[in-house]
């Protein structure tokens, strides 16, 4: 029943250009009233299963659906509405005049007014569109799309080359939509503006989901602690093989641990009496981020022989599937 559905489905979906699967078996419900990151480096299909989710690009395989319906039902209900990386508003009319041109075409539009307060570029009504800051048009095109008032709306990458102050007020204007009920999707390379944010990540690397929960589930996957301390001339030896530990690394004279069990690890080192300066961090969501998605060492690659080269001619290995199911078996995917 349409009105129990969830605001987006979409079923093993795959999408492929030439020799790239851009999206590769993309399983994602996302939820009505949930805000969704989608973070991934350039390349790993983020735009992809957007222009599939908008029904501007159809899956070789799968299904996707909006609100229960095929994605150009709903948009031709007004029911979403989007902010692409390429919209360019047209020049000469005034920021009022465009979205209210706009609001127009929707079958339940917003108050111009009310569109305006939203992306907060009230002051800005009588400007015309091609006079605009970068942050200031960043906003209008957020204007046009909840002018339709949607109940969804999907955003490629918003805040691209916006200031720190222009990306903080383009957030807070998100998160007043948001909290009118309404669903948003959103991409992003910024992992910190993901966490703060989303109520969800999903991590794309080339075409698959790597990780799917909240930033907190995210960091515990991949080992959510780091534990520091100093090698004092000692070697590497047997670190790796310490309870919780998914990896070890050098810098200087101080070894790095990720650990999964930071509490059986530390036991672990002072047994062994390698505690002088011993630190215990939380990782931060960056380092959760590129070990789901980071190419393999060298050492790593030059063992398994699993690396391969992806169209852009540089080295990778392919280790998505095994990271998933690392992710899967530690409960962060939903
Ligand atoms: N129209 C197309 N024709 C050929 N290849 C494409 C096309 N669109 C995307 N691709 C390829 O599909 C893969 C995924 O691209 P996509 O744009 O979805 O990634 P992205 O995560 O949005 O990247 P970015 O962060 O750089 O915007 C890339 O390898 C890209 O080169």
């Amino acid at each position: 029943m349409t009105t129990m559905a969830p605001a987006v489905r979409f079923t093993a979906v795959h999408k492929r250009f030439g020799a790239v699967e851009a999206v590769a078996g993309v399983d994602l419900e996302i939820a009505r009233g949930e805000t969704l990151a989608l973070l991934g480096r350039n390349g790993a299909g983020k735009s992809t299963t957007i222009s599939l989710l908008l029904g501007l690009d159809q899956p070789d395989g799968g299904r996707v659906e909006l609100f229960g319906a095929d994605p150009a039902r709903a948009v031709r209900a007004g029911q979403v509405g989007a902010m692409l990386q390429d919209g360019h508003p047209i020049p000469r009319v005034t920021v009022r005049e465009l979205v209210a041109f706009v609001a127009a075409t929707y079958p339940h539009p917003m108050a111009t007014g009310e569109a305006l307060a939203l992306a907060g570029i009230e002051e800005l009504a009588a400007r015309r569109v091609d006079r605009l800051s970068g942050g200031q048009a960043q906003r209008l095109r957020f204007a046009l799309a909840v002018a339709g008032n949607p109940w969804l709306i999907v955003l490629d990458e918003p805040t691209a080359a916006l200031d720190v102050e222009a990306r903080r007020a383009f957030w807070h204007s998100m998160r007043a939509y948001a909290a009118r009920g309404n669903t948003v999707l959103f991409s992003t390379h910024y992992l910190e503006e993901a966490d703060e944010n989303a109520d969800r990540i999903l991590v794309l690397d080339r075409g698959r989901t790597v990780a799917d929960g909240s930033g907190e589930q995210i960091k515990r996957a991949v080992g959510g602690t780091l534990v520091s301390f100093d090698l004092a001339g000692r070697g590497t030896e047997g670190l790796r093989s310490l309870p919780g530990v998914t990896g070890v690394e050098v810098r200087g004279d101080r070894a790095l641990l990720r650990t999964g069990d930071s509490d059986a690890t530390v036991v672990a080192l002072a047994a062994a009496g390698r505690v002088r300066r011993l630190e215990v961090t939380p990782a931060r969501l960056e380092d959760a981020f590129l070990s789901l998605t980071a190419p393999l060492a060298a050492e790593d690659r030059d063992r398994t022989g699993q690396c391969t080269a992806d169209v852009t001619g540089n080295a990778t290995a392919n280790t998505t599937a095994n990271t998933t199911a690392n992710v899967i078996a530690r409960g962060a995917v939903r």
